[in-house]
C-alpha cells in the first residue's frame, strides 16, 4: 500500500510538472497525418485532431478532395497548421517528419459483407501506405484504422520488416472502438455512469474476435450470466449493427473518428512522457501464442512501453478467448502471406 502510494505521488509528481511544462508554452511540436483523411473517418477524425493542444502540424493526405477538407478544417483557430496533400506525388511531403500516423484509407463494409471481404482492396491500399511510411517517415508510430485490421496490422509489420525499419513497439491496431461500446453498452445496462466506465477489450477486431471482459470492468455491478452474454454479443455485433442502420452507405464514421481521436490523443501523451497512460491494442504479443493480440498496453515516449497481461478471466471469458484463436491466427497469416507475395 505504501509502495502504491508512492508510484502514485511520483506519477502526480511528474504529471504536475509536464503540466507546469507544456502551459509555460513547451509543448512539443508534433506532426500528425492522416491517411485517408477525406474520407467518412477521415473528415471527423481530421476536425478531432485539429481541436488537440498536442498536435502542432496536421498533415491531411488522400487521392482525392484533401484541398478542401484541409482549407475547411483549417480555418480552426487552434495550434496546428493544416495542410492537405493529394496523390501519390505528394504522399512523401505528406509523410515527412511525422510523428504519429493514423491510417483509415481503404473500402468499408456494405450490409451483408464481413470485415474480411474487405481484404482485397484494403490489403493493397494499406501496402502501399506502408511501404511509403517506412521511407518517409520510419520512426514515426502508426495508428492502423483500415481494416480488416487482424490481417491489415501482420501486413504493415512484415512490409516494415523487408524495409527493414520494423519496431513492434511502434505499430498498432486501433481497437478503441470496441472498447467505447463496450463502455456505452455496459453503463446502460448497469445503470452506472458512462464517465466512470472502463472496460478492457482483448484479441482482436472483428466478430467472435473482440472479446469484451465484463468481469473486469468497473464500476462493478450484478449482472446475470444472460445480460453479460447479450452485451458481449452486442459489443463483437456493435460494427454490424451500425452498417445495417446505415443500409449500404457504409460503417461507423463518427464513433470511429471518435476512438481514433481519443487513441491518437494516447499515443501523443505517451511520446511526450506523460506517464501512466493505459489504452487496449492491437500490437505484437506474447501474451498468448498468437504473435499479434489485443490488450491493455502502456504508451510511452517509444510507443508501446508494456503489454500488460489479461488478469483474471471468468470461465465465459476463458471459453471466449479459446474460441477466438483459430479465426484470430488465421486472418494473421492470411496478412503475412500476402505481404510476402
Ligand atoms: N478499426 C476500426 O474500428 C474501424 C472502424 C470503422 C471503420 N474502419 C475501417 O476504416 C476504413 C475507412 O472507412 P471509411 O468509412 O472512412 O471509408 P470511406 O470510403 O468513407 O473513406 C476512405 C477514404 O480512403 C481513401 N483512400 C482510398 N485509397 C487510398 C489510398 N491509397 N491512399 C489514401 N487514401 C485512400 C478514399 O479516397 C476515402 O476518402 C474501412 O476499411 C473501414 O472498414 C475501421
Ligand atoms: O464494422 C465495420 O466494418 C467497421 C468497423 O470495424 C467497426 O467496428 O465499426
Amino acid at each position: 500500500m505504501f509502495r502504491s502510494a508512492l508510484v502514485r505521488s511520483s506519477a502526480s509528481a511528474k504529471q504536475s510538472l509536464l503540466r507546469r511544462s507544456f502551459s509555460s508554452g513547451s509543448v512539443p511540436e508534433r506532426k500528425v497525418a492522416i491517411l485517408g483523411a477525406a474520407g467518412g473517418i477521415g473528415q471527423p477524425l481530421a476536425l478531432l485532431m485539429k481541436l488537440n493542444p498536442l498536435v502542432s502540424s496536421l498533415s491531411l493526405y488522400d487521392i482525392a478532395n484533401t484541398p478542401g477538407v484541409a482549407a475547411d478544417v483549417g480555418h480552426i483557430n487552434t495550434r496546428s497548421q493544416v495542410v492537405g496533400y493529394m496523390g501519390d506525388d505528394e504522399l512523401a511531403k505528406a509523410l515527412e517528419g511525422a510523428d504519429l500516423v493514423i491510417i483509415p484509407a481503404g473500402v468499408p463494409r456494405k450490409p451483408g459483407m464481413t470485415r474480411d471481404d474487405l481484404f482485397n482492396i484494403n490489403a493493397g491500399i494499406v501496402k502501399n501506405l506502408c511501404s511509403a511510411i517506412a521511407k518517409y517517415c520510419p520512426h514515426a508510430l502508426v495508428n492502423m484504422i483500415s481494416n480488416p485490421v487482424n490481417s491489415t496490422v501482420p501486413i504493415a509489420a512484415e512490409i516494415f520488416k523487408k524495409a527493414g525499419m520494423y519496431d513492434e513497439k511502434k505499430l498498432f491496431g486501433v481497437t478503441t472502438l470496441d472498447v467505447v461500446r463496450a463502455k456505452t453498452f455496459y453503463a446502460g445496462k448497469a445503470n452506472v455512469p458512462v464517465a466512470e466506465v472502463n472496460v478492457p477489450v482483448i484479441g482482436g477486431h472483428a466478430g467472435v474476435t473482440i472479446l469484451p471482459l465484463f468481469s473486469q470492468a468497473t464500476p462493478q455491478a450484478n449482472l446475470s450470466g444472460d445480460v453479460l452474454t447479450a452485451l458481449t454479443k452486442r459489443t463483437q455485433d456493435g460494427g454490424t449493427e451500425v452498417v445495417e442502420a446505415k443500409a449500404g452507405k457504409g460503417s461507423a464514421t463518427l464513433s470511429m473518428a471518435y476512438a481514433g481521436a481519443l487513441f491518437a490523443d494516447a499515443c501523443l501523451k505517451g511520446l511526450n512522457g506523460v506517464p501512466d497512460v493505459v489504452e487496449c491494442s492491437y500490437v505484437q504479443s506474447t501474451i498468448t501464442e498468437l504473435p499479434f493480440f489485443a490488450s491493455k498496453v502502456r504508451l510511452g515516449k517509444n510507443g508501446v512501453e508494456e503489454v500488460l497481461d489479461l488478469g483474471p478471466l471468468s470461465d465465459f471469458e476463458k471459453e471466449g478467448l479459446e474460441a477466438l484463436k483459430p479465426e484470430l491466427k488465421s486472418s494473421i497469416e492470411k496478412g503475412v502471406k500476402f505481404a510476402n507475395q
